[in-house]
C-alpha cells in the first residue's frame, strides 16, 4: 500500500460559515475512492480545499509525503495533483487540440523511479473517441458531456499521480458515463489514484474500491460500497436514496 493523499482534521469556512468539520480521508496508489453525500454535504468543498481553492481552512493535507495545505492551486497542480471541477472549466474559444495542449505538463516518475503514464492527445482519444473526431471544434460547440470529457482529458495531460474528480457523471448521457467509467478504471490500472465526488451510487459501485460518506461537512461513514448498499440508514439518511419498503 502506498499512500498518495492523506487528509486529517480538515476544517473549512466560507466567510463565517464553517462547512467542513474534521474531515479525514486517505487515497492510495491505484485506488479509486468515492466521496458521497447529498447536495450541499460538502463534497465539492472538500475537493476544493485539498486543491488550495478555499481561503479559510485548517488541518493537514499531505500529498506524496509533502504538506500542501496553504499552497496556491497552481503549485499543487504542478506537484501532480489533477483536479476536474464540477463546472467543467475548458476554454470555450479554443478547439479540442488547443484545450488539451493548455494542460500539458512534463513527464513524472513515481517515488520508486518507475514512470507515471505520460498522456498524449492520441492516447486520450483511445479513452474518449468522440474527442478524436472533433479536433478543431471549439468548446462553445460541444455538448455538456463532450465538455466533461475534454475537461478530464485536459487534466490528464498534466500526467497526474492523483486526480480529484467532482461529480463526473452529473448531467451526462449514459454513453458518456460509460466512457468516464472506463477512463477511471484505466487510470486505476496505471496505478493513478482517484478521489471522486459522486452521488450516483451505481457509478460508484462500478468503479470505486471504497467510499466515505459526508453529511453536513462531517464524515459519517467509511467503508466498502457493499456496506453502503446493505445499509438502509446510510442510503436513506445520508444519500437521500429510496429504500426498499
Ligand atoms: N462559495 C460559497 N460560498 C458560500 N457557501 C458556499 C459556497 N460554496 C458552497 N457553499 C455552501 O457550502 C455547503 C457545501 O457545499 P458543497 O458544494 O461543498 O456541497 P456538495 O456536497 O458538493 O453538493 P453539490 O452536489 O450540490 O455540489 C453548502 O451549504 C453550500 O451552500
Amino acid at each position: 500500500m502506498s499512500e498518495l493523499l492523506k487528509v486529517s482534521h480538515l476544517n473549512a469556512w466560507y466567510g463565517q460559515a464553517q462547512i467542513l468539520f474534521d474531515v479525514g480521508l486517505q487515497v492510495n496508489r491505484g485506488e479509486v475512492v468515492a466521496l458521497m453525500g447529498r447536495n450541499g454535504a460538502g463534497k465539492s468543498t472538500t475537493l476544493k480545499t485539498i486543491m488550495g481553492l478555499v481561503e479559510h481552512k485548517q488541518g493537514d493535507v499531505v500529498f506524496m509525503n509533502k504538506p500542501i495545505l496553504g499552497l496556491p492551486a497552481y503549485k499543487i497542480a504542478r506537484l501532480g495533483l489533477g483536479y476536474v471541477p464540477e463546472e467543467r472549466r475548458i476554454f470555450a474559444d479554443l478547439d479540442v487540440q488547443e484545450n488539451l495542449l493548455t494542460g500539458k505538463q512534463s513527464a513524472r516518475v513515481w517515488e520508486d523511479g518507475r514512470p507515471v503514464v505520460e498522456w498524449t492527445p492520441e492516447k486520450l482519444f483511445t479513452l474518449f473517441p468522440n474527442l478524436g473526431r472533433m479536433l478543431d471544434r471549439p468548446g462553445t460547440k460541444m455538448s455538456g458531456g463532450e465538455q466533461q470529457m475534454l475537461s478530464v482529458a485536459r487534466t490528464l495531460m498534466g500526467n497526474p499521480y492523483l486526480v480529484l474528480l467532482d461529480e463526473p457523471s452529473e448531467g451526462v448521457a449514459p454513453i458518456i458515463v460509460d466512457q468516464l467509467k472506463n477512463m477511471v478504471l484505466t487510470l486505476k490500472e496505471q496505478d493513478i489514484g482517484i478521489l471522486l465526488s459522486e452521488q450516483n451510487l451505481d457509478f460508484v459501485r462500478d468503479v470505486a474500491d471504497r467510499a466515505y460518506v459526508l453529511e453536513k461537512g462531517e464524515i459519517k461513514f467509511s467503508g466498502s460500497i457493499e456496506q453502503i448498499y446493505a445499509d438502509e440508514t446510510i442510503k436513506a439518511q445520508y444519500l437521500g436514496l429510496e429504500t426498499a419498503s
